[in-house]
């Protein structure tokens, strides 16, 4: 169900005009629903039923502490990638005995910081890593649980900057290697061989990758097995696509039953989910206003108050996002623009081509802005982050304020005379 919706040509999130919260809160501003990222993270858990299972919501999608704390409040895991993700989590009222903490270059900090809080599991991407975590967990005495990611090899038909699972890539153990390493971590004394992980990459609309990935990793696991090392957990990552334009990603149904259609044989085997996108894209939009209309030679430009600092999606994967006028019962003239931002770079666009009937002031709302945005987000141009507003039926709440001037150099400060 789409939580964002037109009512008499007025687009609503839940039950509030997007028009009324962009004059109270101003723009540029991120909307989240509450209700879309409850459904969107219960799919995963009905999807897995009775099969042991924990939803780690990769915190890098969105970590806004309000956005966090929904999911906390469903006894959600986390899957971070750095101890400030952690902090995060912490402060959100997350679990940290529910957390993964993926991520190729992990500090010892980083590590001590996640033994000391008690996580889940590391998912060890490197033989040095091992070596470090073992060195850290003996330091203090405690024993570190871990799994390791394999990297196996699958094509994940994503764009190259979002796909992880190759050989080419920096991520996890090449499948080749991955059984000696396991056993040198199981010879590793301050190391507690816990499970297995895998993540091959992000916005996949297809199935049959996971699924070539898992037989993979299946397979691992009776080589394991054969050599005394049983894993506990299985953790798939994330990955799941969503619809941006005219994408068809299986369901999270269809997804979940094709993961499990495999593991019948395996009824113990704890499954780790890790998604993001799947959870939080299509929660969430960004509004902006039209500044200016600039009619170029060549082109037409719809000048907006968001650019690139604030959602850098388009700009670097030539992402492709729904962008609709938040009032559509004015009647104008369509014509084709170009959508960009007041940034210094011709790279600063939000979308191309767009045919839109609009006008300076006119509100517009970029569409499947929930995930990847904000936390992508950047002072370039020392432009203030946009403030965060979780609409939750009828009310809303600011979970992050707009950055103010002053917040641009906290903590920076000119030399002495
Ligand atoms: C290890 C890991 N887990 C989970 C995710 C979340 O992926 P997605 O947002 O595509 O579900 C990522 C990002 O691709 C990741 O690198
Ligand atoms: N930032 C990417 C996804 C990266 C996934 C992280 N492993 C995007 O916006 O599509």
């Amino acid at each position: 169900m789409d939580f964002f919706n037109y009512k008499n040509q007025q687009l609503f999130a839940e039950d509030v005009a997007v028009a009324n919260i962009a004059e109270e809160f101003n723009t540029p501003c991120y909307i989240y629903s509450r209700s879309a990222i409850e459904q969107n993270w219960q799919a995963f858990d009905k999807a897995a039923g009775q099969h042991p299972h924990l939803v780690c919501y990769a915190v890098k999608a969105n970590s806004n502490l309000g956005v966090l704390n929904v999911m906390a409040r469903m006894g959600s895991g986390f899957d971070i990638v750095s101890g400030g993700e952690l902090a995060r989590v912490i402060e959100a009222g997350g679990d940290p005995a529910k957390v993964v903490f993926s991520g190729v270059g992990k500090t010892e900090a980083e590590i001590e910081y996640a033994l000391e809080a008690g996580i889940l599991c590391f998912n060890v991407e490197s033989q040095p890593e091992l070596d470090r975590i073992n060195k850290v967990a003996a330091e203090l005495d405690k024993k570190a649980p871990i799994s390791i990611r394999v990297n196996p090899d699958v094509d994940a038909k994503t764009h190259p900057y979002i796909s992880t699972g190759l050989k080419a890539n920096k991520f996890g153990i090449e499948r080749e290697r991955a059984l000696e390493v396991y056993q040198y971590a199981a010879s590793l004394s301050h190391l507690d061989v816990q499970g297995i992980d895998c993540h091959i990459g992000s916005q996949l609309t297809d199935v049959q990758p996971f699924i070539d990935a898992l037989d993979k990793v299946l397979l691992l696991i009776d080589e394991l097995k054969a050599v005394g090392i049983e894993v506990k957990h299985l953790d798939v990552g994330g990955g799941l696509g969503v619809t941006y334009n005219d994408e068809i990603p299986p369901s999270v149904d269809e997804y979940v039953a094709a993961l499990l259609s495999r593991l019948t044989d395996r009824p113990a085997l704890k499954l780790i989910f890790e998604p993001g996108r799947s959870i939080m894209a299509n929660a969430g939009i960004l509004v902006t206003k039209v500044e200016f209309i600039k009619q170029g030679e060549e082109k037409n430009f719809a000048i907006i108050d968001a650019a690139m600092n604030d959602l850098i999606r388009p700009s670097l994967y030539e992402a492709w996002q729904n962008i609709v006028p938040i009032d559509q019962s004015i009647e104008r003239d369509a014509a084709i623009y170009d959508i960009v931002g007041p940034i210094c770079e011709t790279g600063d666009f939000l979308g191309k081509d767009r045919n839109l009937k609009i006008a300076a002031g006119d509100l517009l709302a970029v569409r499947s802005s929930g995930a990847y945005g904000f936390t992508m987000a950047s002072n370039y141009n020392s432009r203030c982050r946009a403030a965060e507003i979780m609409v939750d039926g009828k009310s809303t709440h600011l979970v992050r304020a707009r950055e103010q001037l002053t917040d641009l150099w906290k903590g920076e400060t000119v030399l002495p005379a």
